[in-house]
């Protein structure tokens, strides 16, 4: 009977969470009525009171951020002759307007989506000097160094300060002495220092305080992926300087992550800018990873040879220390130059890799988690996860530190529901750790739905094209859904037994038991029928998932062991109300990986024609053209395909690229063709006859294939 209830319970419980998730949907769709709504409205007012003569020097109704406004001509002259801008990104300009008017704003946008322009531009226009929080000393280092090289006047106070520049930088605040425009701090100075807050207060006392700038926000909230305690005491901020605007950034953020943001920053009333979580340029992919660990280091070689034969650079993140060390060792044995960085090392060191890898001089860094945020690097063209992540916005801000210059950019994650119980029992006792954790494993175990759409469900943003920037969307995998219930009971029952008795088994154990059993040696449990090690670990995992069984954790003296047992739906189960189901791949994705190696090793010449190719579609739209608009998998198709039709074009890329940019396309198919290699098949040794074409007379004439990269690979 109790059992029945809580079954029914947690039916329920499901059920709250996913219409939670259409509410968060909703609310976010809501908002930006809200706020359409009003700008309209202030529009509307501003229409009506230009015809009355007091009014008419009214340059911008309120809340039209994108209006015109007094300042407008300042703002453009530091963009474009101090910052090299030429226009603005999206929302740039109206949040930038929205802090020149003296309101609190708060600006969720993707990374490398342009957060810094919109707090250093007003700090420049602004009398006074602008506080900047930030996490991270690398972070804020690489901020000071990239504004003092514009010629702005940054700096920073931090532990690494010395006493001379604190002086005078206390100079600056107190007195309003030298030159000082930015400075930055970290966390631990606003909660920490009352002589720093003296200081700032004496300064906000001569009205020189300009703005207070938080960035990655997200921190202040418990319920994101990040939270720093001292994040929490940044509230003292709006309450000692009420009129002084403040903008909090962040590039994630869910509805609840915001609004618990807004109340501890004391923003409630602040212009809110979300822009989309959507990386048109990153193409995701999830890949499964073999239970060896050198097939594992073969296919992220061949991967990185196949796609980068360049020495583009990339970050490949591990789980821990000794799997990072060990996995570069292994990556340098096969001819990739990369290192490892993580947490145990000396900071030093850790710098000394961080800017190898930033000079291009290694291409690839193979980090843990503590190589994090303050990356910049623009030109990261892919992250591949060795393992799994903690949760979708790890995820999405890890992978996300790929394509930051808008160009393409690969995501690949290796999955194995092997890896699940070694982060289970990390993050276990981290808030909503194990449902974060749970939310990212269905993210990898389903074979068709589109990622970019996982993404947009998660932060609760209605959903936009994949334009088949994802493995699913671009080449499903043909699965077919077994009725996994008869398994799933015997699993069930044998966990059942095994309770009874005072044992327990990890995942692991779990399989080999069953394996055994299905060999026939097994005692009295019965046999499981037809499935492999593999598709019975993604059966268990699959059951967690569905709550018919649960992870529990145990600590010893060196670790936290995550076990299985039965979970609160295994009645349902058991009494034939749950059926599971199971997503089984009928021809590997994985065979692509070959696919790749093999191009590694015989085809560099055709690297070269398919860059060249990559240039030619460039250079037809102003060299912006392939961003966001055709993956790396869609150049590479075309260049194989070469459609010469709208119709045929319209099946490799769809019909809506085909609408906006099907006739440019062809034509950059047609040069290319003329280009081609005779009888368009490449050996090693061989030359490519390039006749130039009306666009590409300057090209090279005669391309040699460099078959080095054959022996980097
Ligand atoms: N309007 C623009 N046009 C061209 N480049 C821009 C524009 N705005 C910013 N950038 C450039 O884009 C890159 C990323 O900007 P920025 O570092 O501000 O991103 P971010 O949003 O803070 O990203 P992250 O969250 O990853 O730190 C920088 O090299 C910056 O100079």
């Amino acid at each position: 009977m109790e059992d029945d209830i809580l079954a029914e319970l947690l039916n329920v419980e499901e059920e709250l969470e996913e219409v939670q998730g259409q509410i968060r949907v909703l609310i976010s769709r809501q908002d930006k009525l809200y706020e359409k709504q009003s700008e309209l409205k202030a529009l509307l007012e501003a229409c009506q009171g230009s015809e009355s003569p007091s009014n008419a020097k009214v340059s911008a109704p309120v809340e039209n951020w994108a209006g015109s406004f007094e300042w407008d001509k300042e703002v453009d002259d530091i963009r474009f002759n101090v910052f090299g801008i030429s226009e603005y990104r999206v929302n740039q300009c109206e949040i930038i307007n929205a802090v020149m008017s003296g309101r609190d704003v708060l600006v969720i946008m993707a990374a490398g989506g342009g957060k810094s322009l919109c707090y250093q531009l007003p700090a420049i226009l602004r009398n006074g000097v602008a506080l900047v929080v930030s996490p991270l000393l690398s972070l804020i280092q690489d901020q000071v160094m990239g504004l003092s090289a514009l010629g702005i006047p940054a700096s920073m106070l931090t532990s690494n300060t010395s006493k001379e520049d604190e002086k005078m930088i206390y100079k600056a605040l107190e007195k309003g002495e030298g030159e000082l425009k930015i400075l930055y701090v970290t966390p631990e100075k606003i909660s920490k220092s009352k002589r720093f807050m003296s200081k700032l207060e004496k300064c906000h006392h001569a009205g020189r305080l300009s703005l207070i700038s938080i960035d990655e926000a997200h921190c202040c909230s418990q319920w994101g992926h990040d939270f720093r305690p001292d994040y929490k005491n940044l509230s003292i901020l709006k309450t000692q300087f009420p009129s002084v605007p403040m903008i909090a950034l962040t590039a994630t953020a869910t509805q609840r992550v915001q609004t618990d943001l807004m109340e501890m920053l004391h923003i409630s009333k602040c212009v809110k800018f979300v822009s989309t979580v959507n990386r048109p340029n990153l193409f995701y992919e999830v890949r499964e990873k073999s239970s060896a660990a050198k097939v594992v280091i073969d296919e992220v070689t061949d991967f990185i040879c196949g796609s980068y034969p360049n020495k583009e650079s990339g970050i490949v993140y591990c789980f821990t220390r000794k799997e990072c060390e060990q996995v570069a060792k292994e990556l340098r044995e096969r001819g990739i130059l990369a290192d490892h960085y993580h947490a145990d090392m000396d900071a030093n060191e850790r710098e000394r890799v961080h800017l190898r890898w930033s000079n291009n001089r290694i291409q690839v860094i193979v980090g843990t988690v503590a190589f994090g945020m303050g990356i910049n690097k623009p030109d990261v063209r892919f992250v591949i996860h060795h393992s799994l992540s903690k949760s979708m916005e790890t995820y999405y801000q890890e992978s996300g530190r790929a394509g930051r210059d808008g160009l393409p950019a690969d995501c690949l994650l290796f999955f194995r529901p092997g890896d699940v119980p070694r982060q289970s029992s990390m993050v276990f006792y981290e808030n909503s750790g194990l449902q974060n954790l749970y939310d990212i494993v269905r993210f990898c175990q389903s074979k068709r739905s589109c990622r970019r759409n996982a993404f947009f469900h998660h932060f609760g943003e209605p959903l936009q094209d994949c334009n088949g920037m994802c493995d699913n969307c671009a080449h499903p995998t043909e699965t077919k859904e077994v009725d996994a219930s008869t398994q799933a009971k015997i699993i069930v029952s044998l966990l059942k037994e095994m309770q009874e008795n005072d044992q327990r088994a990890t995942m692991l154990q779990l399989v080999d038991k069953l394996k055994v059993n299905s060999r026939g040696s097994g005692g009295a449990t019965p046999t499981i029928p037809d499935l492999k090690r593999e598709e019975l670990e993604q059966l268990i995992v699959q059951l967690v998932l569905d709550r018919v069984l649960k992870e529990e954790f145990q600590h010893t003296a060196y670790s936290t062991n995550a076990y299985v047992t039965i979970g609160p739906l295994w009645k349902q189960l058991v009494q034939g109300k749950k059926m599971v189901k199971l997503e089984i791949s009928v021809n590997s994705r994985g065979s692509r990986t070959n696919i790749k190696a093999v191009k590694c090793k015989h085809l560099a010449g055709l690297e070269l024609k398919l860059d060249d190719f990559r240039k030619e579609l460039s250079s037809c739209h102003g060299g912006i053209f392939p961003h966001a608009v055709l993956s790396t998998q869609q150049i590479s198709t075309l260049s194989t395909e070469r459609p010469d039709s709208l119709e045929q074009l319209e099946k490799l890329i769809g019909k809506t690229k085909t609408e906006k940019y099907g006739e440019r396309i062809l034509d950059c198919i047609r040069q290319y063709v003329e280009t081609e290699v005779p009888n368009g098949s490449v050996k090693e040794g061989d030359s490519i006859q390039h006749r130039p074409t009306k666009r590409a007379k300057t090209k090279k004439a005669l391309i040699n294939i460099d078959t080095s990269e054959d022996e980097q690979c």
